[in-house]
């Protein structure tokens, strides 16, 4: 059941609210006066305000009962990166999300925000302030961005000017903050297995991480500036904390600030690479017998060993975007979130 909104508050839907990003987002939104009511395949909190809808996105019906009086959609839903699901990758990202649009434009939803992945242009070979203007990968590093380039491309085809259905796509990297899943669990479970001692390469790449609050503004900036004679229009945005780092750097930092030794030795990236490919080719090879999930994945080497870092001036003219907290803030914060994962805890 909706609850009912002053017609001057600003009705918004966040598909994928559950998740990391979505509930920041969702914070974020609620602070700024927004009503909001979130739609995802799970709950994992409440929020006084708030209103849930528990659904899988693939589902028309489910979606048109959410999107009742909705003028805004976020849609930062996905299977995670991690679940290796081709299958999953495409029922969800490619046919749901083209049902999400159906269902918009059938509710008379105005605006649709996308979280896409700047990782749509990547290949696992250098990129340095990748624009925009990149093209999208043709070869991409896994089914999870094959899945999002599809997507990405779907949502910013949708925009048009004559029904009034406006689009735009955030092109985030590296997010991390307080409650990630992901990048300080994965780090910190490696450290702990004894794992985190090798730099590979000489340690110099520079790649983005992106302090979630700022992610968070640039979607509402994004949403707030998407009007019909708005340049943001059907096209994509890179947002970054503008800051690049050293990949090892940045690993350092969140290691030692949870009271574990940063990595010290040099392994040669051609190396790791050729043994990431060696071992992913055993894991397909026994998979009818054994199943096994090697930590240094050719993709996650990649990650690791290469430049990738992406220009936000297209953003910052277009936006008016700047990142609201710095990467030494960010860094603190999200070490500081996450007592239970410090050494000896
Ligand atoms: N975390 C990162 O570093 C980056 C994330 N992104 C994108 O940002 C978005 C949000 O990512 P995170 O918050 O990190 O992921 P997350 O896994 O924390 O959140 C995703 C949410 O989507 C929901 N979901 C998945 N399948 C669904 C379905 N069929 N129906 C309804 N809900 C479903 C999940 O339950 C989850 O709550 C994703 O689109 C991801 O591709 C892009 C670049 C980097
Ligand atoms: C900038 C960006 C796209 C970050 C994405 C997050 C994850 C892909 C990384 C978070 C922790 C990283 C990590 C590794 C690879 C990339 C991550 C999973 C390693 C497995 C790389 C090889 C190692 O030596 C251990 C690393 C642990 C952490």
């Amino acid at each position: 059941m909706a609850t009912r909104v002053r017609p001057s508050v600003k009705k918004c839907l966040v598909i994928g609210g559950s998740g990391f990003l979505g509930r920041h987002l969702v914070e974020k939104l609620l602070d700024r006066g927004y009503a909001v009511s979130v739609f995802d395949i799970r709950q994992n909190y409440e929020l006084p305000n708030v209103i849930f809808y528990q659904g899988d996105l693939c589902d028309k019906q489910a979606l048109l009962s959410a999107l009742k009086d909705v003028s805004l959609v976020f849609h930062c839903a996905s299977p995670a990166p991690a679940s290796d699901n081709r299958e999953l990758f495409e029922r969800v990202n490619i046919q749901g999300t083209g049902t999400v649009i159906q269902a918009c434009k059938e509710s008379g939803v105005k605006k649709m925000v996308l979280t896409s992945s700047a990782s749509v242009v990547f290949e696992g070979t250098d990129i340095k302030n990748g624009t925009e203007g990149l093209p999208y990968a043709k070869k991409p590093i896994d089914y999870y961005t094959q899945t999002k380039i599809k997507q990405e491309k779907m949502v910013l085809e949708a925009y048009d000017s004559e029904s009034g259905f406006l689009t735009v796509a955030i092109r985030p990297h590296g997010i991390f903050g307080p409650r990630d899943p992901q990048l300080v669990p994965i780090l910190v479970d490696t450290a702990r297995r004894g794992k985190m001692k090798f730099i590979i390469g000489d340690g110099t790449n520079l790649v983005d991480f992106t302090f979630v609050e700022n992610v968070v503004h640039g979607h509402i900036l994004a949403a707030e500036r998407l009007k019909a004679d708005s340049p943001i229009c059907g096209k994509a945005y890179h947002i970054t904390n503008d800051e690049p780092i050293r990949f090892w750097d940045f690993m350092s930092e969140i290691l030692v600030g949870l009271g574990y030794p940063a990595p010290r030795y040099h392994l040669p990236y051609l190396f790791v690479y050729g043994l990431a490919l060696l071992l992913w080719l055993l894991a397909l090879l026994c998979s009818p017998l054994i199943s096994f999930k090697p930590t240094f994945t050719p993709m996650r080497v990649a990650l690791a060993g290469t430049h990738h870092y992406y220009s936000c001036e297209r953003a910052k003219e277009d936006m008016g975007y700047s990142p609201v907290v710095t990467l030494k803030e960010g860094i603190k914060r999200t070490v500081e979130s996450y007592p239970h994962l410090r050494q000896g805890a």
